[in-house]
């Protein structure tokens, strides 16, 4: 098993618990489905507002696995992408999409089930100029992420695990899973085992 695979289980709130939740992206870009869920490595792209030729190289250029990460400078009038660019992602193999921006034809996303991590959905498209970058580091929701990172976005929001401390967060991250188990089984239903629990924090 790839290490990637083994944090596409992790809740990303205990991923952030593992990183002192210092890397997650803002909270508006949100999943655009509450069951989106995705992990993989980041395949950078730095788009110019209102540009989206450069997704299409990085559509081409992504390995099956990677997640497209864009930055697209948080605009939110003119998208990103839509169902008709995302389907082509999907098919060759690219696992999901995280943008600092928005999309369009999200009922057609919706039914690719595709998943998408972005600030929201617009009507205008953008146009196909031909500026912009890949495979750099690139900033998206306030964080710096880097070509290879490995990103996990689930209901919750997004967030990247630095390729440093990638073998340490999965270990604490999965620790933080037991501790959570542990103390929902405990508290759970038994009233003077909550009380005993808060009176341990308040004392
Ligand atoms: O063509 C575009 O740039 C965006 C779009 O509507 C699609 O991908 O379906
Ligand atoms: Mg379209």
């Amino acid at each position: 098993m790839t290490i990637v695979q083994k944090f596409e289980g992790i809740p990303t709130t205990c991923i952030s618990d593992a990183l002192q939740g210092l890397t997650n992206l803002s909270a508006d870009i949100k999943p655009l489905q509450e069951h989106d869920r995705v992990a993989g490595r980041a395949f950078t792209v730095k788009m110019p507002v209102g540009d989206n030729l450069v997704v299409l190289k990085a559509i081409r250029e992504a390995k099956p696995g990677d997640v497209l990460v864009i930055d697209a400078k948080g605009d939110t009038y003119r998208a990103v992408a839509g169902d008709f660019i995302l389907g082509m992602a999907q098919t060759l193999g690219i696992k999901g999409i995280v943008v600092d921006g928005v999309i369009r034809d999200v009922v057609g996303i919706k039914q690719l089930n595709f998943p998408v991590f972005c600030k929201g959905t617009a009507i205008a498209a953008s146009g196909k100029a031909g500026e912009g970058e890949v495979n750099v580091p690139i900033s998206c929701g306030g964080m710096t992420v880097h070509p290879g990172d490995i990103i996990v976005g689930d209901a919750d929001g997004v967030t990247v695990i630095p390729k440093q401390a990638e073998e340490t967060v999965l270990r604490q991250a999965l620790e933080k899973v037991e501790k959570d188990i542990q103390r929902a089984d405990k508290v759970s239903g038994n009233k003077e085992e909550i009380i005993r629990y808060l009176d341990a924090f308040l004392a």
